[in-house]
């Protein structure tokens, strides 16, 4: 019998065994939840290099346990999710008056008044009281000392390892250059993603939705022609060696048009191949419906045959037609009527975008339960916001099965505010009416200089001795020293890929939301971004001189500018204050011009996208954080 010290030897020795052969298989445990281990040990006799050792276990397998591992993986499995605060929720959106978007400039013209126009007798972090202006401030501890700027509040991108201080601002919210911190696991709002089968077909859908995927009908009926593609020119691996020079020149550019040409065809096909395959499983789900209402049919014409007996008959009439066995059109039924399922749950958006993985989601039906299916239900608006916005066709494909082709959502795609409960999206300009009756938003992709103020110049720009110690005349990245171009054929930076520099663009996938906590709308992460993986750029007007509005102020030598999103900007207008942020801003330098980018610190499908404001933003600010319930 072995002493209790042996004993817990034994057990260490096993566990620090089992730890390092873990390491050694570098299995990536992000995607389970309910994460059981198998552990078998045997006992041997013998040195461990194997020289000599006997390899029969001493008496077969000594223990065989499963090690229910859930709770080391997602220790936070049990807590509720942020949309338990319901009942705080949509009344108390009336309350809090969502700054940055509301308040104008009182050197502009607008009269009317909300709380944040005036100054606020207001308390602090630390209780004390103090007397506020409502404006953001982000100027970036190169102060030359204006006091004139002290009394705007701001988002405020700051340099590492420079002060952002100044007393009297407000309203601050901090760029970190520095000390990227560990990734940190997301809160879940209200799709709470876990990964599962759904939450695989769910992404799918989003990824479809957001990767430019063009789902038109008239893609199919478009033309195909192409110029012939191969036995009347040179082929690609035609040998060239003998040819003169002027038809050698000739036969690449015929070679480079041809590949052009080619590759125009197959995305033409591509596209069309994906448009079919919507609508293979749109008549597939419409057609499950038909056979159930024939069944119905057929039973009441004869009540007292069995159901079953009737669907046998159905089955029967139709596998003929197809001509298939009875047992191939059961299999491939059980299949459609799981996109039917969808279909009645998520809408038609969720059937049409939902790529290749609906067919392995129906047919295991792994996660096909109440539950997901209600959570589908809640996606649904939100999913048909995205469609129609994004892809406004697409609901010409429904007209095959009836469905009226006429979208049901214009706009912008954030120009509609989503629920968490699946109620009916919102038009963005009416969640700020109550503070601002002349609210408009214009959506713009790229900054625009308030020509007023800086004329035909872009004060972004880096015309200081820094960017002409270039060797050439090409453009830099300070980050990597390789050449930026707008041209992606001469870019070589690829700091911020989806951002700067490269062919196609994509619209990330995000959405605007409602929060469920009085804090009117906030962005949702519809999928994962990397940590270091950029969401988007801080557009608005580049102004400078405002006042008691939200701005996020920037200095690029001595020149200090604002950018403002007031009245026209992106989706990071919307993006929340975290005591525990998943994003930061950082600033970066493309083609000599500043620009100030939302990068993920690690975000999960289905959280809301934050970033610390810094306790300079809320400063002698009448506010506690609604989202950590921090500062109160
Ligand atoms: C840049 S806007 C963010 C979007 C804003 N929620 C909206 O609906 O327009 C900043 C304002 O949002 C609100 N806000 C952001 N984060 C918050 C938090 N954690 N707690 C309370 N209010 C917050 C405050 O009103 C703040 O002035």
């Amino acid at each position: 019998m072995l002493s209790e010290e042996q004993i817990t030897a034994l057990r260490q020795q096993v566990a620090s065994a089992i730890a390092d052969e873990l390491t050694r298989a570098n299995i990536s445990f992000d995607q389970f939840t309910e994460l059981s281990a198998s552990v078998e040990v045997e006992f041997r006799e013998g040195p461990i290099d194997g020289s000599s050792v006997d390899p029969r276990p001493l008496s077969g397998l000594t223990i065989s346990r499963v090690i229910d591992l859930t709770k080391v993986i997602s220790p936070g499995s049990n807590t509720p999710p942020t949309h338990g605060e319901d009942s705080i929720a949509t009344a108390d959106n009336q309350n809090v008056e969502p700054t940055s978007g509301v308040i104008v400039p009182l050197s502009r013209s607008h009269t009317f008044v909300t709380p944040h126009d005036t100054p606020n007798q207001v308390l602090n972090h630390k209780g004390k009281n103090s007397t506020v202006d409502e404006n953001i401030d982000t100027s970036d501890g190169e102060d030359d000392g204006n006091n004139s700027r002290m009394a705007i509040s701001s988002l405020r991108p700051s340099r590492g390892g420079i002060p952002v201080v100044e007393d009297d601002t407000r309203r601050q919210m901090q760029v970190v250059d520095e000390n990227f911190p560990k990734r940190r696991k997301a809160e879940t709002v209200g799709y709470a993603m876990k990964p599962s089968s759904l939450d695989k077909l769910i992404i799918g859908i989003w990824e479809q939705l957001h990767s430019g995927a063009n789902v038109d009908p008239a893609q199919i009926l478009g033309e195909f022609i192409s110029p012939p593609l191969l036995g009347d020119t040179t082929s690609p691996s035609q040998d060239m060696t003998g040819l003169s020079l002027s038809t050698e020149l000739d036969n690449i550019s015929l070679l480079g048009r041809q590949f052009n040409d080619t590759t125009v065809l197959c995305r033409k096909v591509t596209q069309a191949s994906r448009t079919c395959r919507s609508i293979e499983v749109i008549v597939q789900a419409r057609w499950v419906e038909h056979f159930d209402a024939y069944v119905e049919h057929l039973k009441v014409n004869d009540p007292k045959t069995s159901i079953t007996r009737h669907r046998k008959t159905a089955a029967v009439e139709s596998s003929s037609n197809f001509g298939w066995s009875e047992k191939e059109l059961r299999n491939k039924m059980a299949i459609w009527r799981g996109y039917k399922e969808i279909k009645d749950a998520g809408g038609w958006a969720a059937l049409v975008f939902a790529g290749m993985g609906i067919y392995r989601f129906c047919k295991y039906r792994i996660g096909f339960d109440n539950e997901s299916m209600q959570r589908l239900r809640n996606l649904r608006p939100a999913l048909e916001v995205a469609a129609d916005t994004m892809n406004p066709n697409w609901r010409r494909l429904l007209s095959i099965v009836g469905e009226p082709p006429e979208r049901v959502y214009s706009g912008h795609p954030h120009d509609w505010v989503v629920c968490l409960d699946g109620s009916p999206p919102i038009q963005l300009r009416k969640t700020y009416l109550q503070w601002d009756p002349y609210f408009e938003y214009k959506h713009i992709e790229e900054s625009v200089i308030d020509q007023a103020t800086w004329g035909c110049d872009d004060p972004r720009w880096k015309s200081s001795s820094e960017a002409l110690t270039r060797v050439s005349s090409l453009f830099v990245c300070q980050d990597c020293s390789s050449e930026q171009s707008d041209d992606p054929k001469l870019n070589c930076c690829y700091c911020f890929p989806s951002l700067f520099g490269c062919a196609t663009l994509t619209p990330p996938p995000v959405q605007v939301f409602r929060t469920p906590d009085g804090r009117n709308n906030g962005l949702m992460a519809l999928c994962a971004f990397e940590r270091g993986a950029p969401v988007g750029e801080f557009v608005g007007l580049i102004t400078k001189g405002l006042q008691d509005v939200d701005v996020m102020e920037n200095i690029v030598g001595s020149t200090k500018y604002q950018i403002w999103q007031g009245r026209q900007g992106n989706f990071t207008r919307f993006v929340n204050h975290s005591c525990n942020a998943n994003a930061q801003y950082q600033r970066f330098t493309w083609l000599d011009t500043q620009r100030i980018i939302l990068v993920s610190k690690g975000i999960e499908a289905g959280s809301e996208i934050t970033v610390d404001y810094s306790d300079q933003y809320w400063k002698g600010l009448d506010k506690k954080c609604r989202k950590c319930h921090h500062g109160a």
